[in-house]
């Protein structure tokens, strides 16, 4: 690549002065445009319109470029513009550094708002002199000392002062190249495909020649438009893309007029046109359907320099100027291909030269568009992802982020507009599709942030459900099901409207089935917190069952005969069906199913019969079994039927009595010894836990024990029966040992005779006090301080204190009398034939009560 900057050629060779016409046929119908048709003698000074005219900025502009031209100051160098490279090298590769070119003219990012024209020619006619004079170019330039080609391969460069892309290409017919026509077919197709307006630059003493005056070149570019048609297979393509032809005859000394030399060449174009072979449908189609001509012409540039400066700088006026009714760039010219695409659909177009395919320009737009929607969408993506990036990490981390759906919104509106901006300048199905595709694309990225945000939503909002009722549950009063039904439907709104929130249009995102997972889970807690509601509920219901039972058990024990367990289960089963109605009373609030039901009421019944057995265990206790069989037998052994109190006489029956009572007493063991009511439908029965398939399923849980109902009737085995019916014997024993000793002490009573003999065996003892002054005052005295102790209560003090008094005398008498005889003494052995009382050996270790009583026993019997 050559990037060398020219400066332009000395314009001082030659100041002949000539004139020159410039000739245009826009088609169709061919016209001719002369831009001084109406004189084409006349000097060009004479044809331009005159300074602030409508006709032309480009005239008003006029003598400033004059002047650039002349100054040098037009000189790309001195400016940094001007740049050129070479696009196609003579080896005929593609110059891959375009696109850097062209984001450094900043043309890059124009869009469709650019043009390009390409010159082609006979070698060493001019073609870059031309351009660097037209647009401010830097091409090289023949050095007139030795006459060879400069232009080689294919150079591109911009104009100094419109968006315009210049090709400057090898000139043909040159001696380098000799017979090779190759390359200029090649360079002749890729400017055809791509320029708006291809310039064919020619000498006028070339016109009407075959190959000086470009036309084998011509007939080549022709060929390839009628293959294009052929690809494209479509009779409506026709006259659609047109391309401009645009004749600048050099060296026009006007001898022939321009409107002649531009006939003789339509002429040719047509004879030419009418030689090819058309493809089928296309047989008719006219050369104008595809390419509008203009012509032009340019005096001699030694012989008059300033007229052709001004007929430069005319013709560039065509160039730039939209305004004009000449502009050359007409919109229908143009390549529809973006600026930002070019490079690549240049390098395109020149590989398919290259291969000898055919030029099939539709296919080729087509296919950079999807090129170049491909990179604008991969652009668009990447400043997507990175926006999106920061929302990643809070929901990874279980957060909710509030504007989610606002945000990823916003992010993909801006990566589509970015996209719109740049793509939609290509092929318009392409575009479509590509949008459809990133749209897809940004879909696809943004769903896992949608579904992270309702993973947290789920988790969150369940979380909040459960507090909620836990909290609300701790009130005193609350209805369960109205907790229940209250929060679901909260958390269930809160649930729709976050998620609705991140739901994007265009996209086929749904939450129908996050939102019944969560259904069912909020169901699950809501079952959860049932289960231990109705637990509570039955734990509280058994409670006041035990205090509603404990009474009537109470009372039904203490009072043993055939119909007890009648009684306490009578007593039982109202206390439960009272709890069973107050369970499915409140159990309606709870929305409990028929299974949950079936189960509490089972835990229910089974709880409540513990309790009663456990009651049962607290008054079958052995002190109070023993207390309660001693009451019993007392009642019936000490008190007569009416409930008086016996005092025995001599001849009273004890012993009937005694056995009768004992007897009653025994029998009465083996009635607590089993729950068992006398009227067998009285009978209370429960499922033990192994043949209950609903305690089953809930000893599965590991929420309940084992039990065993027919265990529970038992309440003290054989064993315990004789053990307390022996300790029953004794105690009754006791009592039979003490009425006949309250029988012996009423015989042993003192008679009235006694009393009587007395009295009148002390009557001289009783005078000889009341008379004697001292016994009668001592007596007064005693009397006095008896009352007194009576009256204060002083009877008990006055006896503990004698009795402790009696105590410590007895203590000191008894040490000193130990104290006395643990010395020795003169006759050990008469002492040691005595035992002492501590060492009397007691017969049988029995407490001297007892003894005594065995004694009194023995003696009655
Ligand atoms: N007679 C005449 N000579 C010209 C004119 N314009 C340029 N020249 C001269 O023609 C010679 C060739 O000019 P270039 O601009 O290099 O021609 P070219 O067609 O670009 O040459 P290649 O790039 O080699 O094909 C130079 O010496 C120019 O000074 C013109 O209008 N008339």
């Amino acid at each position: 690549m050559n990037n060398n900057i020219q400066q332009h050629e000395d314009e001082s060779l030659l100041n002949t002065n000539g004139h020159t016409q410039a000739t245009s046929i826009p088609a169709p119908p061919l016209q001719v445009h002369d831009a001084v048709h109406a004189n084409p003698t006349a000097p060009l000074v004479a044809s331009l319109p005159p300074t602030g005219q409508a006709a032309g900025p480009q005239v008003a502009a006029a003598p400033v470029l004059l002047n650039e031209m002349k100054n040098g100051s037009a000189n790309p160098t001195s400016s940094g513009k001007g740049e050129r490279l070479q696009l196609i090298d003579e080896d005929q590769k593609f110059n891959p550094s375009v696109k850097e070119y062209l984001s450094k003219w900043g043309i890059e990012d124009v869009g469709f708002n650019y043009d390009l024209c390409a010159v082609v020619g006979s070698q060493s006619t001019g073609k870059s002199t031309l351009l660097n004079k037209l647009f401010g170019t830097s091409f090289d330039v023949m050095n007139e000392n030795e006459r060879r080609q400069t232009t080689k391969g294919i150079w591109m460069s911009h104009a100094q002062h419109a968006p315009i892309l210049i090709l400057d290409v090898e000139g043909s017919d040159g001696r380098e190249r000799g017979e090779d026509q190759d390359f200029e077919r090649k360079s002749a197709l890729f400017s055809m495909a791509s320029a708006e307006v291809l310039m064919v630059n020619m000498w006028e003493h070339q016109v009407g020649l075959y190959q000086g005056a470009n036309m084998g070149m011509l007939k080549t570019v022709f060929e390839v438009n009628l293959g294009l048609f052929q690809a494209a297979k479509s009779k409506t393509h026709v006259g659609k893309d047109k391309t401009l032809i645009l004749f600048v005859i050099r060296d026009h000394i006007a001898q022939t007029p321009m409107e002649n030399l531009s006939r003789t060449l339509l002429a040719d174009m047509n004879r030419i046109w009418d030689s090819l072979s058309k493809p089928e449908g296309l047989e008719s189609v006219s050369i104008t359907d595809f390419f509008d001509f203009d012509f032009t012409s340019l005096p001699h540039k030694l012989l008059q320099p300033e007229e052709f400066d001004r007929q430069v700088l005319q013709l560039r006026g065509r160039f730039t100027e939209r305004s004009s009714s000449q502009f050359l760039f007409k919109q229908q010219y143009h390549k529809r291909i973006p600026a930002d695409g070019l490079p690549r659909y240049l390098d395109t177009i020149w590989e398919q030269v290259m291969t000898n395919k055919d030029l099939d320009l539709p296919t080729q737009q087509e296919m950079l568009a999807q090129f170049r929607c491909d990179e604008i969408a991969s652009a668009a993506f990447a400043t997507f992802s990175n926006s999106v990036k920061p929302f990643r990490k809070p929901l990874e981390t279980g957060s909710i982020v509030d504007t989610l759906g606002a945000d990823m919104a916003q992010h993909r509106g801006v990566a589509l507009a970015k996209f719109d901006k740049d793509a939609s300048r290509y092929h318009a199905e392409v575009y479509k599709r590509k949008r459809l595709e990133l749209l897809e694309k940004l879909n696809t990225a943004l769903l896992p942030l949608f579904l992270g945000q309702l993973r947290n939503l789920h988790k969150i909002l369940i979380a909040l459900f459960k507090k909620a009722i836990v909290d609300r549950l701790r009130g005193e009063s609350y209805d369960f099901g109205q907790v229940v039904s209250e929060e679901r439907k909260k958390a269930l709104t809160k649930y729709n409207a976050a998620a609705s929130l991140i739901l994007l249009q265009d996209t086929d995102w749904s939450v129908k089935e996050e939102l019944s997972q969560f259904e069912e889970d909020v169901d699950k807690i809501a079952d959860q917190c049932r289960a231990e509601e109705t637990v509570k509920m039955v734990t509280q219901i058994e409670r006041s069952l035990k205090k509603s039972i404990a009474e009537p058990i109470e009372l039904a024990l203490s009072k043993p005969g055939p119909d007890m367990w009648d009684r306490a289960l009578d007593a039982f089963r109202v206390a439960l069906d009272k709890a069973e109605s107050t369970y499915l009373g409140k159990a309606k609030g709870f929305n409990c199913t028929e299974e949950e039901n079936a189960i509490a009421l089972n835990s229910l019944r089974r709880k409540s019969w513990l309790a009663l057995r456990s009651k049962v265990d607290e008054q079958t206790a052995d002190p109070v079994l023993m207390s309660k069989l001693r009451g019993l037998f007392e009642d019936k052994f000490r008190y007569d039927d009416q409930g008086i109190p016996r005092v025995w006489k001599p001849d009273d029956d004890i012993d009937g009595f005694f056995s009768k009572a004992r007897n009653d007493t025994l029998a009465l063991i083996p009635v607590y010894a089993r729950i068992e009511p006398s009227d067998p439908s009285k009978n209370i029965t429960l499922p033990s836990t192994a043949e209950d398939p609903i305690h089953s399923a809930v000893v599965d849980r590991g929420e309940d024990e084992e039990f065993d109902f027919s265990e529970t009737l038992n309440i003290f085995s054989e064993t315990r029966k004789a053990d307390i019916e022996a300790r029953f014997r004794k105690e009754a024993d006791a009592y039979y040992v003490e009425a006949k000793r309250s029988m012996v002490s009423s015989i042993a009573q003192v008679p009235m005779w006694i009393y009587a003999v007395m009295a009148a065996l002390g009557w001289n003892e009783f005078i000889a006090i009341v008379r004697s002054p001292i016994y009668f005052t001592l007596l007064l005295l005693g009397l006095a301080g008896a009352y007194l102790v009576f009256k204060l209560n002083l009877a008990g003090p006055l006896m503990s204190v004698s009795k402790a008094v009696g105590r410590e005398v007895h203590r000191l008498a008894d040490d000193q009398l130990r104290a006395h005889f643990s010395q020795p003494l003169p006759q050990p052995a008469i002492l040691a034939e005595k035992p002492s009382y501590a060492d009397k050996p007691s017969s049988s270790n029995a407490p001297a009560e007892e003894i005594e009583l065995e004694d009194r026993q023995k003696k009655i019997d």
